[in-house]
């Protein structure tokens, strides 16, 4: 994983969600046909501004700045609690702080409190406006979802999300002494490729850049969202609820010449105790099914399990787990 990455890469773009304005049929289609090819698209007007995230990241870098020692023994066994994520369990250059929702402020006042051994209530304080933001935008993205599904299905299928949750993931991305050893050209993977196990995820990343999408012949390709745009992809359990409709595409971060990368990502997934069976409207009259149904809980559990050490990696997805072949 510490190796460097050689792929050619080209930047890919995506089209561009103005959530403050009504979504044109042109609109519509642009962003239905990017979840089905890509799996991604942006945002804009979105409600968080780059003060507010240059804030959160001056935060949390007191958080990560603490002793590695201190941040496990802080946050508990990581394999229960799963609220700190140390260097070398995804990648050595990557660590992460876990925020459960709804109640984002408690929770980020226990793993500030559990790392820093004080609370920090402004650090709480912001990850609560922004957990309950990207709770809005989930809801939203996910109306705008099933209108790309087809003419109706909104009204229809809606109810289906009512108990889904969101969780934060605060990503630190170091490696200073490997990146600054780094060709002008080199990279390396911050995070390896993966899908994510959410019904959509939405991403802020930092000016440094780095997230990848792979496209359907395997070609990495750069997303650099523009003027604070955020990402929104599409989840494994999402891919499985509409019958491959949309795509959880794999994807990955590679770093270059820099000392550090911040991103915030937040994943809207389904309740623990859902069946994931994709709806008769979706699947249409010829009964295509590409899904057995699932237990959502045991899904989570099979990524888990089988990735000892290993993380989010690819090669074991919903595909694997519940696709009808
Ligand atoms: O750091 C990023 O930009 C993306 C992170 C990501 O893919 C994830 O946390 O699943
Ligand atoms: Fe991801």
């Amino acid at each position: 994983m510490s190796c460097p990455v050689d792929d050619q890469t080209s930047s890919i773009d995506l089209p561009v969600w103005n959530t403050s304005k009504a979504l044109s049929p042109c609109c519509l289609s642009s962003l239905a046909f990017a979840c089905k090819e890509w799996g991604f698209f942006e945002i804009t007007n979105h409600g968080i501004s780059r003060d507010f995230c240059k804030k959160l990241n001056s935060l949390s870098r007191h958080i990560f700045m603490v002793p590695s020692q201190v941040k496990v023994r802080g946050a508990g066994p990581s394999s229960t609690l799963k609220t700190y994520t140390p260097h070398f369990i995804a990648s050595p250059f990557y660590e992460s702080l876990r925020v459960n929702g709804p109640d984002f402020f408690t929770s980020a006042q226990t793993s500030s409190q559990a790392i820093l051994k004080q609370s920090n209530p402004e650090f709480s304080e912001m990850i609560s406006e922004y957990g309950s933001k990207m709770t809005d935008l989930s809801t939203r993205i996910i109306e705008m979802l099933l209108m790309c599904l087809g003419d109706g299905l909104k009204k229809q299928l809606l109810s289906e999300f009512r108990h889904c949750h969101g969780y934060l993931r605060i990503n630190n991305y170091t490696s200073e002494s490997i990146i600054k050893s780094l060709e002008e050209e080199e990279e390396v993977e911050g995070l390896g490729m993966h899908t994510d196990m959410s019904c959509i995820t939405i991403v802020y990343q930092d000016e440094i850049g780095g997230l990848q999408v792979r496209s359907k012949e395997g070609k990495w390709m750069d997303i650099n969202p523009r003027n604070g745009n955020l990402v929104v992809n599409i989840g494994d359990l999402m891919q499985a609820w509409s019958n491959g409709k949309f795509r959880s595409s794999e994807h990955r971060v590679v770093l270059r010449q820099c000392s550090s990368r911040f991103s915030i990502a937040f994943f809207w997934c389904f309740e623990d105790k859902k069946t994931i069976f994709a709806p008769s409207p979706i699947v249409g009259d010829e009964n295509l099914r590409l899904y057995r149904p699932f237990l959502c809980a045991d899904y989570l559990k099979f990524r888990e399990n089988r990735e000892i050490g290993k993380f989010e990696k690819v090669g074991f997805t919903v595909q694997h787990f519940a696709g009808i072949k």
